[in-house]
């Protein structure tokens, strides 16, 4: 029914809402003077029999995006429950910064036993949320840093998760590719934690209560591990476990890019009630506290065509300016971004880190990328060991993504990097790629938390900011 036929009929001062699909649903809503939009179907919903396509959480921001400066209000619909209302709050903002402004829920309350207990509880979870979007630095902050950044405290902040990771030795739950599976348990191992490579769908739940991190890596994708990616992801948010996805060769197929956040999926045309598991990109589902990649990698997922890939390798010399893509993209990620290369940028949105350690074996070598992930996700583990005992409080409520975590993920390169460097021989002789592996393992095994304090050669900038501090590998 028109927005003005509803209003002949109704009071005056009614509220009318308007149900949207599609972008072209919001602006003729905004044209015609909805007081409020419904974004959805997000998910699939017994509730009410669907005649449109899914929209996913992925697809929620562009629409919202379409209520440029209105003053309508926007609540996402369908399927959502207090086991997805944060992660979709998270995912849902609009390129313009604009969240939603609520969730609208039926079964989990109707049909609940205890309707006042979950009401209650998501109106906790949105309100949490909220308070952590309104109040947030990093991720989705617009603050300006005035003054010098200085790299010292970003270098303690590593060396306690560097202790913590000793202490702990934490879970590393990894689903990865099989060609690096072993170097990449080896590594977890060598840096003082505990790998474990378990990929069926079924168990996922069980290793979620374990504390550490989930990594997911797509780098040899197949549709029964892609039901494990789904679960483990899933279960690891619910319990506040740090995931870190690596994307390999997300730009080598389609079935890669769909998988991950493509808008080609199948779930798009999915208009049955029940979705059929493996047509769920992996971001619809869950929300990563950090995405890692080379630059053809982080280009395709971005949809940016400045960057070519060739399978699993980024063609070319990279992207124009680096550091404002790698902030861009955390902002609109709202999680950590990492854009390895000879020099590697680390984002939480805000603040961008540079990292001009390492060694050019490490990008003649498979796996290097692969490796730098399980180490990332090694001290996500330990920066959520660290923060565990402030759980409960609002704010961490209405987080999925730990600010803490653009630390680790300099933390996980560090300790790849500065091994790379002292795993050559410091004589000049000559080392191959083969050797080179073995011991870069036993120099991660080896690295203490002083060599990375001395050795490290970072910088911290705010793009678009003149101040700037660097920080190089000599010791002052
Ligand atoms: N030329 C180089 N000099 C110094 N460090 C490098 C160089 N190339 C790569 N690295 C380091 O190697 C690690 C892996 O980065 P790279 O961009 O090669 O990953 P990748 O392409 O995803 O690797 P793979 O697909 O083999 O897993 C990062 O820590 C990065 O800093
Ligand atoms: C070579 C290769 N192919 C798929 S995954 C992988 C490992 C490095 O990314």
């Amino acid at each position: 029914m028109p927005i003005a036929v509803a209003r002949r009929l109704l009071p005056p001062g009614s509220i009318v809402g308007v149900s949207c699909n599609t972008p072209a649903h919001v602006h003729a809503a905004v044209r015609d003077g909805a007081d409020y939009i419904g974004i959805g179907a997000v998910y699939g919903t017994q509730t009410k029999k669907l005649t449109e396509p899914l929209v996913g959480v992925r697809g929620i921001a562009a629409m919202l995006d379409g209520l440029g400066e209105s003053p309508i209000k926007a609540v996402a619909i369908g399927g959502i429950k207090a086991t997805n209302a944060l992660r979709i709050l998270h995912s849902a903002i609009a390129p313009n910064g604009r969240p939603l402004d609520g969730v609208a829920i039926v079964s989990d309350i109707v049909a609940s036993r205890e309707p006042a207990a979950s009401a209650t509880k998501l109106s906790r979870l949105i309100r949490a949320f909220q308070q952590e979007f309104a109040t947030g630095i990093g991720i989705h902050s617009r603050a300006t840093i005035v003054g010098s950044i200085a790299v010292e405290p970003a270098l303690e902040r590593v060396q306690s998760l560097f202790q913590e990771i000793k202490k702990s030795s934490p879970l590393v739950h990894q689903i990865t590719n099989n060609v690096v599976a072993t170097q990449s348990a080896n590594i977890t191992l060598a840096v003082g934690a505990s790998p474990i490579m378990a990929t069926a769908a079924d168990e996922m739940e069980d290793l979620s209560r374990i504390p550490g991190a989930l990594l997911v890596n797509i780098g040899t994708l197949v549709p029964d591990t892609k039901l494990g990616m789904l679960e483990a992801g899933y279960f690891a948010n619910l319990n506040g476990k740090p995931i870190v996805l690596d994307p390999v060769g997300i730009g080598a197929s389609t079935f890669r890019k769909s998988s991950v956040n493509g808008t080609c999926s199948s779930l798009r045309r999915n208009v049955q009630p029940i979705i059929k598991l493996c047509n769920v990109e992996l971001l619809d589902r869950w929300q990563p506290s950090v995405i890692k990649g080379n630059a053809g990698e982080l280009a395709a997922f971005a949809g940016s065509t400045e960057v070519k890939s060739k399978g699993v390798d980024s063609v070319g010399s990279g992207f124009s300016d680096p550091a404002l893509f790698v902030q861009a993209l955390a902002r609109q990620e709202r999680c950590i971004v990492v854009l390895t290369g000879k020099t590697d940028y680390v984002s939480d949105g805000h603040l961008v880190v540079c990292i001009e350690n390492g060694h050019e074996l490490l990008g003649q070598i498979t796996g290097a990328g692969c490796m730098a992930g399980s180490l990332i996700a090694t001290f996500c583990a330990a920066q959520a060991s660290l923060t565990r005992g402030q759980s409960g409080s609002a704010a961490i409520e209405g987080q999925l993504v730990d600010r803490g975590m653009l630390y680790a993920a300099v933390g996980g390169l560090l300790t790849l990097e500065i091994a790379a460097e002292q795993a050559v021989p410091a004589d000049g002789s000559a080392v191959g790629r083969g050797t080179f592996l073995s011991r870069l393992i036993d120099r991660v095994g080896f690295l203490t938390q002083d060599d990375i304090t001395r050795l490290a050669k970072i910088s911290i900038q705010v793009p678009g900011s003149p101040k700037e501090s660097t920080r190089t590998g000599l010791r002052e």
